[in-house]
């Protein structure tokens, strides 16, 4: 099984959703993020992966749910919220969407990630409101 993270970056009571311009997956939108590294803690994983993915560097990791699901291959994905106040850059994405849990799936975004999308609906209240 493959470890998987990814994160929900909030800023201003909107949550950052990004379409991938790589891969399988090239069109469909998604928390950015990718595979843990071998003998890598996963919020080390995330914090590198924003920091490649999007340029920032992140203040404030919490656990908000995870998923597994096959699509190249197996793998178990777990979502952290993000808190950074700086501003991400596009480097593997061709396009940002700042938005809310509920017009997530307004787009193609990966079915992997209902569960977790649900979870942030859950928390968007506090969330959104103690950033
Ligand atoms: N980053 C990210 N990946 C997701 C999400 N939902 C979801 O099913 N995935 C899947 C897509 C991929 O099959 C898997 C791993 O993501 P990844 O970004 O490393 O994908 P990849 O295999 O293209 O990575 P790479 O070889 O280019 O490093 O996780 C999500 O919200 N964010």
């Amino acid at each position: 099984m493959i470890e998987v993270v990814c994160g929900a970056l909030i800023q201003q009571g909107q949550v950052l959703i990004a379409r991938r311009n790589y891969g399988s997956a090239k069109g469909m939108y998604e928390f950015p993020g990718g595979k843990v590294e071998k003998g890598e803690a996963k919020t080390a994983a995330l914090i590198r992966e924003m920091k490649e993915e999007l340029d920032i560097d992140i203040q404030k990791v919490q656990y908000l749910a995870e998923s597994e699901d096959q699509q190249d291959y197996p793998f178990h994905l777990t979502c952290f919220l993000c808190f950074s106040d700086q501003v991400p850059k596009m480097i593997v994405h061709d396009d940002f969407i700042w938005t809310t849990p509920d017009h997530i799936y307004d787009r193609p975004f990966f079915k992997s990630d209902v569960g977790l999308v649900e979870a942030l609906k859950k928390v968007w209240p506090y969330v959104s409101q103690n950033e």
